[in-house]
């Protein structure tokens, strides 16, 4: 059983104990953690052993954690590397912090305006001036403008419980990728909630707008987008935007609680639960999720093990000890 180094303190309420570093991702718009549990004699510590829980967290403090094409790569590479390790039960979102330029802490701020162009997004050295789009549009096209929405259908459609860390400002994208969490605590001091959308000529007419009035009701999620009114933890978990406002220096350690308790969990009952939550609100897309999921229990079974079976003996498939539940 390896020992790992314990990581450098990524956030001031990240605690190094519980985590370490997920080899491969030298990432600097995002860092990437795996849950461990470490006994310690001392300050040695003496066994460890991975949980299935993993934190990404978003890594822009000077600019509230908004996300450009890059911190969106880096985003859902890290989410499919965790959902494809089949390790995996929940994902902690959250962001770095606070700002060392002025101590203001974010969960995410949205799409980084300063690189907003004409017709979305661009990649670093991607200006809005011909030449420069045309020596980056392979780039921008193979990955998306508004590849967000990308990382929003991985969260709605991978079988990962996500909770949202919300420990400062959540607008814009940022707003809506609290949205997409499937459960949510906020910071009593910090956590901020703004639907800025608007303001900036920016709308999620998906499920930015359309889950969150399934969460909040409808006239409030006009209110929320149209008035684009600051509102707080409090608010937030009053209008059922997050489950639970906790204490600043708690809200990690509570995150992995949630993580903790979810792990004693059937995965797969907790796997289906989801899909069913989703599959009225996402349609044939939610139906075909919810299906394959019941596709891949059914393939288990002796009953679809013989229509292989049969297939690939040449003869007809037998049936006969298969019940017809009713
Ligand atoms: C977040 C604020 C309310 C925080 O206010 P405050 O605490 O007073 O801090 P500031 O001094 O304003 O900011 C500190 C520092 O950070 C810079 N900054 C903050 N936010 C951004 C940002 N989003 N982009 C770039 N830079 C940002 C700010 O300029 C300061 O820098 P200095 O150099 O120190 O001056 C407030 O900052 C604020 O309102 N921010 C803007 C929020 C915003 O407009 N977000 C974008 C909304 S649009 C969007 O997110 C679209 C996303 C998207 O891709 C999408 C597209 C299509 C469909 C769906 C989506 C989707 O929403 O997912």
């Amino acid at each position: 059983m390896a020992i790992t180094p314990l990581p450098p303190k990524v956030s001031e309420i990240f605690d190094p104990r519980r985590w370490r570093t997920v080899d491969g991702f030298p990432d600097a718009d995002i860092t990437y953690h795996r849950g461990v549990e470490r006994v310690f004699d001392g300050e040695e510590v003496v066994s460890e052993r991975d949980l299935p829980v993993v934190r990404i967290a978003f890594n822009r403090a000077h600019v509230r954690n908004a996300f450009r094409p890059e911190t969106v790569d880096q985003l859902y590479r890290a989410i499919d590397h965790a959902r494809l390790s089949g390790e995996i039960g929940a994902v902690i979102l959250t962001g770095n912090g606070p700002s060392t330029k002025d101590g203001g802490w974010a969960f995410c701020s949205g799409g980084d305006q300063r690189i907003r162009g004409r017709d979305g997004y661009k990649y670093d050295g991607g200006g809005d001036d011909a030449a420069a789009n045309a020596a980056t549009r392979a780039e921008t096209s193979r990955a998306g403008r508004l590849h967000i929405l990308e990382v929003q259908r991985l969260m709605r459609t991978s079988g990962m419980i996500f909770i949202g860390a919300i420990c400062g400002w959540a607008t814009g994208g940022g707003h809506s990728l609290n949205v997409l969490c499937d459960l949510s605590l906020a910071s009593i001091e910090h956590a901020r909630f703004m639907q800025v959308d608007a303001n900036v000529g920016s709308f999620d007419g998906g499920y930015g707008a359309a889950l969150l009035a399934r969460q909040v009701g409808d006239k409030r999620a006009r209110e929320i987008f149209f008035l684009a009114r600051e509102y707080s933890a409090a608010d937030a978990q009053r209008w059922g935007v997050v489950n639970e406002a906790v204490p600043h220096a708690e809200l990690e350690a509570k995150a992995l609680e949630y993580a903790a308790i979810m792990s004693t969990k059937s995965p797969q009952a907790l796997r289906m639960l989801k899909f069913a939550f989703n599959l009225a609100d996402d349609g044939l897309a939610g139906q075909q999720v919810f299906a394959g999921e019941a596709t891949r229990l059914a393939y288990m079974t002796a009953e679809a093990q013989e229509g292989r079976d049969a297939f690939l003996e040449r003869r007809s498939p037998d049936w006969s000890s298969f019940p017809f539940y009713a």
